[in-house]
């Protein structure tokens, strides 16, 4: 089987840049004043306590929640593709969905009832491969583990449905159910795509990934704390100041 062309092939990253975002839902005062900027070719860490509106940042982005400030988009030349990693996708038992299905509905933009193409069931296989997932076309999505589920979701991410990779990739705790051999996957993919120049914007929990792989972090709850190298803010001190922060209340 012959890889997609783009494999491999140079990305352009926008530069993200957030400005005095906030976010309010009715009284609740989610986000505010929230400054940063994610470069081409760099991986960007968005660290913070449970509920302190990480996801919420990453939905207004993808447009899906209702924003005040500026969220600019600075590609180097045309728009590019933008990958999305949502935290959960949950799907019932019984839904005759299967890995294969899930994945045509993103990439071959038609009903799954339909026989995809031939290209398609091919990028299909390619993409399992990638993602250690080879075998598991045919499995129904509600039957797979929580790990495999996560590697699905970021098999859909790494296709816009014309075997090009992303230039923006919006990850949102990928790696939360992953096993050791899945983070090594991940951890492969995310290099890989920040080196051929992909923007990566990267919510995590886990704070030595994020010193291994990230190039810049920002700590949010409600605000932005702090940000800089992984390496040098998140010390012992400033990683227990984030978990202890007390958010003021609206
Ligand atoms: N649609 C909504 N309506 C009201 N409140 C919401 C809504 N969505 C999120 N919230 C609240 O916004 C806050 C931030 O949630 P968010 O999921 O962004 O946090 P997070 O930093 O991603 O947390 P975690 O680390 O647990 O994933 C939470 O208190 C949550 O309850």
């Amino acid at each position: 089987m012959n890889a997609p062309a783009s494999v491999g092939a140079a990305l352009e990253g926008p530069a993200v840049r957030f400005e005095g975002v906030g976010l309010r839902y009715g009284a609740a005062r989610i986000l505010e004043g929230i400054d940063l900027r994610a470069e081409p070719g760099r991986i960007h860490a968005i660290v913070g306590p449970n509920g302190g509106g990480k996801s919420s940042l990453l939905r207004c982005l993808m447009g899906q929640a209702p924003f005040s400030g500026t969220i600019a988009l600075d590609w180097p030349a045309a728009p590019g593709r933008i990958g999305y990693v949502p935290q959960v996708v949950e799907f019932d038992r019984n839904l005759p969905l299967t890995v294969t299905d899930f994945l045509i509905c993103f990439m071959a933009r038609r009903p799954a009832f339909l026989r995809p193409r031939a290209a398609v069931r091919d990028r299909i296989a390619l993409l399992l491969d990638r993602v250690g997932l080879a075998g598991k076309a045919r499995r129904r999505m509600g039957d797979l583990s929580g790990g495999e589920r996560q590697r699905v979701l970021l098999a859909q991410a790494l296709d816009d449905g014309h075997g090009r990779e992303p230039d923006l990739m919006v990850l949102d705790e990928p790696m939360a159910a992953l096993d050791a051999v899945g983070a090594q996957v991940f951890e492969t993919i995310l290099n890989g795509l920040r080196d051929r120049g992909a923007t990566l914007i990267w919510v995590e929990h886990d704070l030595a990934a994020v010193r291994r792989l990230a190039d810049r972090v920002s700590a949010i709850d409600g605000q932005l704390l702090f940000q800089g190298a992984p390496q040098a803010e998140l010390t012992p001190d400033r990683v227990l100041a984030l978990f202890s922060h007390r958010r003021a209340q609206p």
